[in-house]
């Protein structure tokens, strides 16, 4: 039986801006279950490091609502020293940016055989730099046992990504939350990368949580992929039928503003507008709908739920029924699953 690793219900990250809070993630329900891949897309802004950093508990100060369920437990009731513990040992974070992730003022050894020590407060010396050297070595680095003494400004980008990769592995964690863990690497890092990831999961059964705005990325990794638009799940569906059957406007509008070379006659669509700032989103109603002004407004829910259309597969909001894309004419529009 498959088993559910997270279960989050009705989470809401809301930040102070002034004097009021705004919630940049808002509701917003998922699970990830053991040997699995979900996805997190959507444009800048929209919420997903929002999200990772409420699931990881490390929001400073922002104002976290609902519950966070670690195999049963509700971790946003731990202690600081508790989840501090849950952090590195069970749940690791892949960051986007490798150069915040690690110290500067610490060896790439020290902070791998930090973590290894919060897992297993016995373990030797000379255990934890064994250990240490073949995570740097499982995670592809060249001469780990050079690298172990080096200091991150001496690595290079991919490099220091590998070790970031090792730290956040180096418990064998259940759960790994990797945010845009490619980002700034070049194509070739990056599937070596995306690689390591996928024998992860085989290896470990870990559940992954990808978050991305590359649909490449997604299509190579994604069990499940979860659309988040304005700090809302818009679509949550598996990875075939996102690519084969997606209902949400913002989930089509995604994919085809990007070009296909399978697909070399389909027309690009680019979705005008950006995601609003947070003080400025609306609130009410359907969040995409200043973007696709020329839907009838009749077409939008007052209260957009995210339904469940067929198994597994969930829409927000009703205008997913009449959308179609301006230049392709109403005439030509979707008519829901398929
Ligand atoms: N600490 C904070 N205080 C106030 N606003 C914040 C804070 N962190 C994020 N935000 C706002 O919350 C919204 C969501 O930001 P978030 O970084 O989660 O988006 P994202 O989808 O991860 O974008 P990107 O892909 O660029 O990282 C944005 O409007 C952002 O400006």
């Amino acid at each position: 039986m498959t088993k559910t690793l997270l279960n989050i219900n009705n989470l809401t990250t809301s930040f102070q801006i002034e004097d009021a809070y705004y919630a940049a993630v808002d509701d917003v329900s998922l699970t990830l279950n053991e040997n699995e891949v979900l996805a997190v897309v959507g444009e800048s802004g929209c919420g997903k490091s929002a999200l990772a950093f409420s699931i990881m508990q490390l929001h400073n100060r922002a104002r976290i609502e609902g519950d966070i369920l670690f195999k049963g437990d509700d971790i946003t009731t731990y202690a600081r020293k508790q989840i501090n513990k849950l952090r590195g040992d069970q749940m690791g974070m892949i960051f986007q940016d490798p150069l915040t992730a690690l110290n500067p003022l610490k060896s790439i050894g020290d902070q791998i055989t930090e973590i290894l020590l919060l897992h297993n407060k016995k373990l030797s010396k000379d255990k934890r730099k064994k250990t240490a050297i073949s995570l740097l070595d499982k995670v592809g680095i060249t001469f780990p046992a050079h690298v172990y003494n080096q200091f991150p400004h001496e690595l290079s980008g991919g490099m220091r990504q590998r070790a970031v990769v090792a730290i956040a592995i180096a418990n064998d964690p259940e759960v790994l939350i990797a945010d845009e863990p490619t980002t700034s690497l070049d194509a070739t890092i990056q599937s070596q990368i995306l690689d390591l990831l996928n024998d992860l999961k085989e290896s470990m059964h870990a559940g992954i949580i990808l978050i991305t705005h590359d649909l490449g990325v997604v299509a190579e990794m994604a069990d499940r992929v979860a659309v988040m638009y304005a700090g809302q799940m818009v679509e949550i569906t598996d990875v075939y039928t996102l690519f084969n059957n997606p209902q949400h406007p913002y989930t089509r509008s995604l994919l085809s503003s990007v070009p296909s070379l399978e697909a070399v006659d389909s027309k690009l669509h680019v979705i005008q507008g950006i995601v609003p700032s947070l003080k400025k989103m609306p609130r009410e109603g359907c969040r995409f709908r200043s973007r696709i002004p020329w839907i009838d407004q009749s077409a939008h829910e007052d209260h957009p739920q995210l339904r469940e259309i067929s198994p597994g597969h969930f829409v927000r909001c009703t205008c997913y029924q009449s959308f179609y894309f301006p230049d392709e004419g109403k005439e030509d529009q979707h008519h829901g699953v398929s």
